[in-house]
């Protein structure tokens, strides 16, 4: 669906991008994922050609972009800015129907598709009129979120989306983002600095350093089969809170014991994360889920089950 291939791009005497080719598959989430200044929003930006690479070649539906207008472009291609964008003199309806007005759709459509995104992306109904420095940052990122999907792109790009936001609003918008439906249909290229946020979110991760590309692999890739020790000391000291975000009950289900199951207890999927599952544990009364998975099997699990499952799960992998 989107092709890099040797793509480089310096500024003067810094190479910012050097060389990096990667593929990303239709529907996928890939991650650009490193530290300040290793060439991210560069790499971001040369696929909707705000920035055009000084060498290689870039493949978006088998078509290369050079021999496209980039205005034509990029109204197929939806994009989030760093730090959020929104024309402060714009109303949020205003800013949203952009690309929509560009486009000249009529008034109908553009209102249709407007309010049915108000009510995807949470968004209080009395926000259209007012201008974006009435909304909290929450509220704005949503928005800048609405203007990048109203016209359904198949292509995302996301610089630092959930960046400006608080822990809290951050962590709960991005628990929205992975279950809106419109977005799991999108193959999204997202740039971050955030390892936790990463892993939340991606189904690989591209780990640049320098320019470089140090790694591409899915998250379990990454924590368990590091290609270098740049790699390995990119996740160190999170190691633990990232496992718990890649491992799924259903990885650790041949260690979860087969107790009876109960009433009452608070049901589960087993394509939970273990944060997910130790979530729901502590928020119930009698300290249990009940997990079932895709084979319509169950098993009730209590804290100590799950760590227990956990830790056998680890012992395993490192001794495979
Ligand atoms: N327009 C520009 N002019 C000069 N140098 C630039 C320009 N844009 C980026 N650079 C340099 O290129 C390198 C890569 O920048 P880039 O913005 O792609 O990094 P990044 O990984 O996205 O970092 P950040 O997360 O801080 O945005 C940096 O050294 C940066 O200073």
């Amino acid at each position: 669906m989107i092709e890099l291939k040797s793509v480089s791009k310096s500024f003067g005497n810094t190479q910012a991008v050097d060389q990096i080719s990667f593929k990303v598959n239709e529907k996928e989430n890939l991650v650009l994922l490193g530290t300040s200044g290793c060439g991210k929003t560069t790499t971001l930006k040369m696929i909707n050609r705000l920035i055009e690479p000084d060498a290689g070649e870039i493949i978006i539906n088998g078509k290369d972009i050079t021999n496209q207008n980039p205005e034509i472009l990029r109204r197929g291609i939806g994009y989030v800015m760093q730090n959020i964008g929104l024309f402060p003199h714009y109303n949020i309806a205003e800013n949203i129907a952009v690309v929509p007005k560009l486009l000249k759709w009529d008034k109908e459509k553009t209102h249709q598709r407007i309010a049915e995104l108000i009510e995807k992306l949470h968004l209080p109904n009395n926000c259209l009129k007012m201008f974006p420095h009435e909304l909290s940052g929450g509220q704005q990122q949503r928005v800048g979120l609405a203007r990048a999907l109203v016209t359904d792109p198949a292509v995302l790009l996301m610089d630092e989306p959930f960046g400006a936001l608080d822990n809290v609003t951050r962590s709960s918008i991005q628990a929205e983002f992975k279950a809106l439906e419109e977005l799991k249909r999108k193959t999204i290229v997202m740039v971050t600095h955030d390892v936790q946020e990463a892993f939340e979110l991606a189904d690989r991760i591209c780990l640049m350093d320098k320019g470089e590309i140090i790694q591409i692999g899915t998250p379990k890739d990454l924590l368990y089969n590091p290609t270098n020790d740049f790699a390995r000391k990119f996740l160190d000291g999170q190691r633990l809170a990232l496992e718990f975000k890649v491992i799924t009950l259903q990885d650790l289900w041949g260690f979860l014991p087969a107790d009876q199951i109960s009433n009452g207890e608070k049901p589960l999927d087993a394509s939970s994360n273990i944060w997910n599952a130790m979530e729901n544990i502590r928020s119930t009364s009698n300290g249990r889920i009940r997990v079932s998975n895709t084979n319509k099997e169950q098993k009730s699990v209590d804290f100590q089950q799950l760590t227990q499952a956990f830790n056998q799960y680890k012992y395993n992998h490192h001794h495979e």
